[in-house]
């Protein structure tokens, strides 16, 4: 049976899991866990939280409506629990996951006017779930509103079924999957190919 208990230690392992890779510094980041689909319930980090030392006690229950149904008083859900919200809405993802990194920043940077970054031909769109040897996707990248209900609404528009991740503009990565396994493995592949990505283009300034 799936308890917020339960969902709730699968984000903390998902944050043990981030945290190891170097993806969650000063803070950054936010991770949920679906627990019910119908009305929505979801496992997610409290704002502020150390993502890199996270404990089941910085996990909150929350709704649709943002409001905290179980977890210690004075504990606010993630600022940024309305990209969560969103793309729950619009997929049926079991988790979804936001990392800082150097690479992810430094690509929607440099692809961030053009609203997307191309990736062809690579192996690791297969963990994308693309299979063909002339694969090709693009991973959109929208701005770094400050405002966080334009942030959730602009990052599902941009959202599409063939690619699980949005990057958002000098800010971070949401990527999301079916099961936590899934949204892992996808935010594993999006940022190797961030950091792929990042290199190729300078190999070839230098060279
Ligand atoms: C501490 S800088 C990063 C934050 O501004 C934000 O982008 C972030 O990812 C974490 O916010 P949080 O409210 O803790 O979920
Ligand atoms: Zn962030």
């Amino acid at each position: 049976m799936i308890t917020f208990e339960k969902q709730a230690q699968t984000v903390v392992s998902l944050a043990q899991f981030c945290s190891d890779k170097g993806w969650l510094p000063a803070t950054s980041g936010n991770l949920s866990v679906l627990v019910d689909r119908n009305p929505l319930a979801i496992a997610i980090t409290r704002s502020g939280a150390d993502k890199q030392r996270l404990h089941v006690e910085d996990v909150l229950l929350i709704d649709d409506k943002m409001q905290v149904q179980s977890g210690l008083d004075g504990y606010r859900p993630s600022a940024e629990t309305s990209v969560h919200i969103e793309l729950y809405k619009k997929f049926s993802c079991g988790s979804i996951l936001h990392v800082h990194t150097v690479f992810n920043n430094l690509v929607s940077e440099l692809y961030g006017d053009v609203g997307a970054v191309l990736v062809r031909r690579h192996e690791l769109l297969k963990a994308l779930g693309h299979w063909d040897e002339d694969a090709e996707v693009r991973i959109p990248i929208v701005p770094n509103y400050a405002d966080l209900t334009r942030l959730g609404e602009a990052v599902a528009e941009a959202a599409t079924a063939d690619v699980p991740a949005v990057l958002v503009r000098n800010h971070g990565i949401y990527a999301w999957g079916e099961t936590a396994q899934d949204a892992r493995r996808h935010l594993e592949a999006v940022e190797f190919l961030c950091e792929y990505l990042y290199r190729l283009g300078v190999s070839r300034v230098v060279g």
